[in-house]
């Protein structure tokens, strides 16, 4: 019998990329065979070839944030990639095509609907993006990263966002002596947060701090030489700067408590993880998307959060020393934090497509 195929949509961060290459790899445990669609220009480009999955790429950009007339090339280069699309769509023939986002998603759900085939999308965020919610009102299932992001539409489904095998066998637990604190800006560094952390290494108290700042690439230098002029603190025992975290998992493994953005994917890893969080969200994003993500989990008491155009190195040095001192109330936050997590999300996803797109070929 054949194998089904799948035709996985996701590119430009590794906000939309991780989670689908997690239910990619379900697919591949339940016997699929799959294919990526993804941009020319995005993480992708590295992340696919190093799994050996067969990689398609279209030439297309983004559409948010452009002038008019930049917007009127964007449609001739959607009309180019919806081409594209379709002619690979029509070499692979798949059963299933489930989009995760970002600039591919577009083109290819377009071409998707237009070969006939039944599509899904999974949208990460607790506010929908662009192109979620342009292939929403096709889509033949609608899986969301949080509850209720389509308001209930009734093909609509909350699956949770999923989580690589690695971070998921992962527990926190607080460990004796030594306090490490992990910094981590998303996939692309965090600006506001790089420049902000070197000023409040400074004011921590406690003895025996670590602390290792993820800061994105081509970042590094400048940051290291903030740490140097900034922070003077004898207190830090050692302050390990990088420009990517390869093996994320170890850092989670290694943290008592992370301060970052609020993406998607980190926040759901983090409350997989019972990882005590203070997270500062990406201010610029219109629908403050990230502050969203944050909600559930410091609704429940999980995790603070500290808005970035509100807080300063003060205040965020205060919360973290609070929490330095103050094991109780880290192991508090970890069990809030953990009952956020919704477990097996990447086979729940695996199991709906499989049904579902059956039925519809039935
Ligand atoms: C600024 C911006 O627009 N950010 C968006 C982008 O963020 P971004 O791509 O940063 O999104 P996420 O936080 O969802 O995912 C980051 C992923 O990268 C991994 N990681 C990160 C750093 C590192 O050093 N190593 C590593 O492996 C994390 O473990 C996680 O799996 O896509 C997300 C998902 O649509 C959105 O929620 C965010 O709002």
């Amino acid at each position: 019998m054949k194998k089904p195929s799948v035709l996985i949509m996701a590119g430009g961060t590794g906000g939309h990329i991780f989670p689908a290459m997690a239910v990619a790899q379900e697919f591949i445990n339940q016997g699929c065979e799959i294919h990526w669609l993804g941009a020319k220009s995005g993480l992708e480009q590295t992340l696919i070839p190093e799994k050996n999955w067969p990689l398609y790429s279209l030439k297309i950009s983004g559409f948010v944030n452009k002038s008019f007339i930049k917007k009127c090339f964007y449609l001739v280069e959607l009309i180019l990639a919806v081409i594209h699309a379709k002619k690979i769509i029509k070499k692979i023939n798949p059963d299933i095509v489930i989009g995760f986002g970002g600039f591919p998603a577009a083109p290819g759900g377009i071409a998707a609907k237009l070969s006939g085939k039944w599509l899904a999308i999974h949208e990460q965020n607790a506010v929908a993006g662009k192109t979620n919610q342009l292939l929403a009102k096709f889509a033949h299932q609608i899986l969301e990263g949080f509850p209720g992001v389509f308001d209930h539409a009734l093909n609509s489904v909350y699956v949770g966002n999923p989580i690589r095998s690695e971070i998921e066998k992962i527990r926190w637990a607080k460990q004796e002596g030594e306090f490490n604190l992990l910094i981590v800006g998303g996939s692309l560094g965090a600006r506001g947060i790089n420049h902000l952390i070197p000023d409040v290494a400074n004011l921590l108290e406690g003895s025996k701090i670590n602390i290792c700042h993820q800061v994105g690439r081509n970042n590094k230098d400048v940051i290291e030489r903030l740490y140097q002029t900034n922070c003077q603190n004898s207190k830090i025992n050692n302050i390990e700067v990088l420009e990517f975290i390869d093996d994320i998992a170890s850092k989670y493994q290694w943290a008592d408590l992370i301060v970052c953005r609020a993406g998607a994917s980190t926040v759901c890893e983090i409350n997989h993880v019972g990882l005590p969080a203070i997270y500062i969200p990406y201010p610029y994003h219109k629908d403050q998307q990230q502050m969203k993500n944050t909600q559930y989990v410091v609704n429940a008491k999980g995790a603070f959060v500290h808005e970035e155009f509100k807080t300063n190195c003060n205040d965020l040095a205060d919360t973290v020393n609070l929490l330095v001192k103050n094991t109780e109330l880290l192991n508090e936050m970890s069990k809030q934090t953990l009952s956020c997590a919704k477990q097996d999300s990447a086979k729940i996803i695996t199991q709906k497509c499989l049904t579902l797109s059956k039925e519809f070929y039935l």
